[in-house]
């Protein structure tokens, strides 16, 4: 007698050790056996644990990886270790901190079928047992044990002690925090009592058979135990004072793939729920590794919002995280160690609960008061004064840290404000653009359309296949119905390297802007884990990209010395046009509505502004046979006939349709000529004819191979195959569209007509690629193409054919690409993985099949005969192009190549 509750308080402190004192979260990984399922279909075991902390991949196949192979943890279980082994070296510790008034909280966190259930039920057990057993011993405290039990599914609260369905509220209690209205709570009897209960609430809980496991749950569950025990000898004597504290036993539901767990329907919408709410999980797991800084979003998902005080707040945890061995599950389960790494990082500060009656309370903080008074009354020797200044010290050092904090803080916060002014600003124009663009939004970018038309709402162009919203009016599919897309399986840390393995030959590692790209999509692809996400990011990325080329004035807004720059500039201004990164768009005409398909290359001709006048001043010659050119820095030399003269004169007389070149309108100007000069030779000389003289002027004036006798069949045939080799090289050097790549190979096949094609294929690839080994800062300065530009617009072309093999091939065709291009099936983005694959090897093989996926999936056969003029280089007159939409000059979509 004698004592008071305050001071059996303080005992429990002290006792415990752990209150107000942060520690890490204690991360065991508990390895399971091969389950029979998985040793029938002779899945290897790559895991094993080669201490009690060290757990190791053991697949000599995938050394090149550059994922870590070994993982330390607070403690590692073996397969052969029996559930009681983990609980009391991973769990009991924390478990027990209840009886001490201590919140704490034991997870299970696994991939599907890793066994979760299986651990979390058994330490369930053992912990009650033990509690059972502390209860026994401690008769001089009264207890009271209550439990209750909850699932998460589908985002929905429901109590598994009542039969009723209906969803539990929510609410946040500014003391006690998350609580539940109306959670069914039943005292404890005994050890039959806590049997039933479990047994009751199994059975309520959602359970379904998916392909990897038969009793999965569908659910996240939380079983809480909360005990309040006080001494005996005070009760009822007011001044009592009563440990409160809850112990939660979660068993998640595992993260998984839809593919394989080979879902649909309501195990598919479930799965979508399930690797949501993991995902934010991990987020918050993530974000509270790295600090408590900044806001971390426990409201995002309804798991987090009751877990909030276990993660990061008043509470001990422990997280047991389960591993399938299997070799099939090898990214599950390097997903799975990624969110221990994190959460072993995760501190948490956890108290004794202590409810106190007023008596004890008043008691308590008497005793209090006196103790403070007594240390002002009497100061302390020297040392405490040292003490002071040295806690100044760090006050000062704290307060000047918090002061660059807020500095930094109010500068992230105007960024953003100016990036939501800027966004704001766009989604404006992007408004008024789609109306007056007939619903049509594509790519922005500076097109010549924009410069012949002057100031021209065109401009501004969003591509609409970015737009995560549009239908192709195709298979009207969307993010919810895409598994892959909707439902990837939860990752809760960014995988800077394995984006890596994307990209392969000669786009491999070439450019620190690759590897840039590829930083941001794998850290975009971490975000679109949830279609959310996605959908968000689409549209951040889209209105970024306006952003950008907002930014690049157009060429009616550049200062008039500017474009007179670029007027002489001819080499940048031809690539302007030739390698726009605007490679798909969507066709306003009826009959192509909705297609994505590639803009093609004719429509310079169909707008051909006349000739012979049009062409003298717009389409300088092209020679290729020596001294008339073009010089290297774009401005021609003089080629000695007036009409060159002019031309020159012409072009620095700058006027805006006059501008811009292309590589088409040069051709297209040399083939007018080419047809002018041979029209005249037929009419002037029919003698000059026999001579052959027609053919050698139209050489000369550079368009040699078409006319001349392309020699023996066999000569053109290995000549063909030689260029086809070095055009498929210089494709593949300069970025160019995989599309056109494809286009251009399936169309041209070795047909002697072909030459011409080739001819110019060539020359304007060897010119691209000289100019970007010029180093494409000059023209980069004209806003025109870059090499960087070239690969970000060929990475959003993949992009693009990786929605669309969703769309265009079914899952069986899928299937078949990935294992016929090696694509482990279960590994992550494997429609990304196999566009990365399209047309990154110069081999033939490799690039016959690629042409053959990229066409299936532009619909390259089934839109009629595609047309060799596309390629902007007929002789024989303007055909219709039935299923193109033909674009002239004046057009406001702007041509490609
Ligand atoms: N350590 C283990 N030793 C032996 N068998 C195990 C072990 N862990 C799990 N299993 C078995 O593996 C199967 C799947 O386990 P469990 O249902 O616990 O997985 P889970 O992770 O809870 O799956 P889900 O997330 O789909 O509910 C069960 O048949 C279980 O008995």
């Amino acid at each position: 007698m004698g004592a008071i509750a305050g001071e059996e308080l303080l005992k429990w402190e002290k006792m415990q050790g752990v209150s107000g004192r942060e520690e890490k979260i204690l991360v065991s990984i508990r390895l399971r056996p091969l389950s029979e399922k998985e040793i029938a279909a002779n899945e290897s075991a790559d895991w094993e644990c080669i201490n009690d902390t060290t757990i190791l991949y053991r697949n000599t196949l995938r050394e090149g990886s550059t994922f870590p192979s070994a993982y330390t943890f607070d403690r590692v279980f073996r397969g052969d270790c029996d559930t009681r082994q983990v609980y009391e070296e991973g769990a009991k510790e924390i478990a027990l901190s209840v009886v001490g008034g201590v919140n704490s909280t034991i997870f299970a966190y696994g991939q599907t079928s890793s066994g979760k259930t299986y651990t979390m039920i058994g330490i369930t057990e053992n912990a009650v047992a033990d509690i059972f057993d502390y209860i026994k011993k401690h008769e001089e405290r009264a207890f009271v044990l209550k439990f209750s039990a909850i699932e998460i599914y589908n985002e929905i609260v429901r109590d598994l002690l009542s039969t009723d369905n209906t969803p539990l509220r929510l609410r946040d209690d500014p003391e006690r925090g998350p609580i539940l209205e109306k959670l069914t709570e039943e005292i404890l009897q005994d050890w039959g009592h806590l049997k039933e209960l479990i047994a009751f609430s199994e059975a309520q809980r959602q359970v379904g058979e998916t392909y990897l496991n038969e009793k999965s749950s569908r659910s996240h569950q939380i079983i809480r135990l909360t005990m309040e025990s006080s001494a005996r000898e005070f009760l009822g004597k007011g001044n009592s004072a009563t440990l409160v504290a809850s112990v939660n036993f979660v068993d998640l539901a595992g993260s998984e793939r839809a593919s394989q767990a080979a879902s649909a329907g309501v195990r598919l919408k479930e799965g979508c729920h399930i690797n949501r709410s993991l995902l934010t999980l991990g987020t918050v797991i993530r974000k509270l590794s790295k600090g408590r800084h900044g806001h971390i979003n426990y409201r995002d998902s309804k798991l987090t919002r009751i877990l909030q005080p276990c993660l990061g707040g008043n509470a001990r945890t422990a997280i047991i995280c389960t591993l399938s061995p299997a070799r099939s599950h090898v990214e599950q389960t390097r997903n799975t160690l990624l969110f221990a790494c994190c959460a072993k990082e995760v501190t948490t500060k956890a108290q004794v609960n202590v409810v106190m009656s007023d008596r004890a309370l008043v008691k308590h903080l008497q005793k209090e008061v006196a103790r403070l008074e007594n240390e002002l009354r009497t100061p302390g020797p020297a040392t405490t004064n040292c003490d002071y200044a040295a806690l100044l010290r760090k006050r000062d050092l704290q307060i000047e840290k918090m002061e660059k904090e807020i500095k930094e803080l109010t500068k992230q916060r105007d960024l953003a404000q100016s990036r939501v002014e800027d966004l704001l600003l766009m989604v404006g124009k992007q408004q008024i653009s789609g109306k007056e663009g007939d619903g049509i939004l594509e790519e922005c970018s500076v097109s010549e359309s924009s410069s012949i038309d002057g100031p021209h709402h065109s401009d501004i162009r969003i591509r609409e296949f970015n737009n995560p919203h549009y239908n192709d009016g195709d298979s009207g599919s969307n993010a919810d119905e895409d598994p892959d897309e909707y439902c990837k399986e939860v990752r809760c840390v960014e995988l800077e390297d394995s984006s890596s393995t994307m990209v392969s030959g000669d786009e491999h590692g070439t450019s620190q802007e690759i590897l840039t790209h590829l930083n941001e999509d794998t850290e975009n692809g971490q975000i679109q884990e949830n279609s959310t996400y996605g959908v968000l990011e689409q549209t951040l990325h889209d209105v970024q990209s306006t952003i950008e080329s907002l930014v690049c004035p157009s060429p009616d807004e550049q200062s008039p010395q500017v474009m007179s720059e670029n007027v002489s500039n001819l080499k940048s201004s031809k690539l302007t046009r030739s390698w726009s990164s605007t490679e798909y768009h969507t066709s306003g005409s009826p009959e192509t509505e909705g297609e994505i398909q590639r803009t093609p290359a004719s429509g310079f001709e169909k707008g051909f502004p006349g000739r012979p006048d049009g062409w003298q001043r717009k389409f300088p010659p092209l020679n290729y046979d020596g001294s008339p050119r073009l010089s290297r820095n774009g401005s021609q030399s003089s080629i000695g006939s007036p009409s060159a003269d002019d031309l020159r004169a012409s072009s620095m007389r700058t006027s805006a349709d006059e501008d811009i070149t292309s590589i088409q309108t040069f051709v297209a100007g040399m083939k007018e000529m080419v047809k002018l000069e041979y029209e005249k030779q037929l009419v002037d000389g029919q003698d000059d004819h026999k001579t052959g003289r027609s053919l050698k002027l139209v050489k000369d004036v550079g368009v040699d191979p078409m006319l001349e006798a392309p020699g023996t069949p066999l000569d053109w045939s290995l000549q063909f195959k030689k260029q086809q080799k070095e055009i498929i090289e210089l494709w593949q050097s300069c970025y160019v569209p995989l599309t056109h790549r494809t286009y251009f190979f399936l169309l041209f096949k070795g047909d002697p007509t072909d030459s011409i094609y080739m001819e110019v294929e060539l020359r304007r690839l060897s010119f691209l690629k000289e100019t970007f080994s010029d180093g494409d800062q000059s023209v980069k300065d004209s806003r025109t193409i870059t090499l960087a530009s070239s690969v970000k617009a060929i990475r959003r072309e993949r992009g693009m054919l990786m929605k669309l093999m969703q769309k265009r091939l079914s899952e069986k065709e899928r299937l078949r690409l990935f294992e016929e291009w090696n694509i482990a099936l279960d590994s992550k983005r494997r429609r990304m993985q196999l566009a990365n694959r399209l047309w990154s090897d110069t081999d033939m093989n490799h690039v016959m099949q690629s042409a053959t996926i990229v066409a299936k999936l532009v619909r390259f056969w089934e839109r009629g005969k595609a047309l060799k003029e596309m390629f902007g280089l007929s002789f024989t007159p303007q055909l219709t192009v039935t299923g193109w939409r033909s674009y002239s000059w004046k057009n406001s979509s702007p041509s490609l190549l």
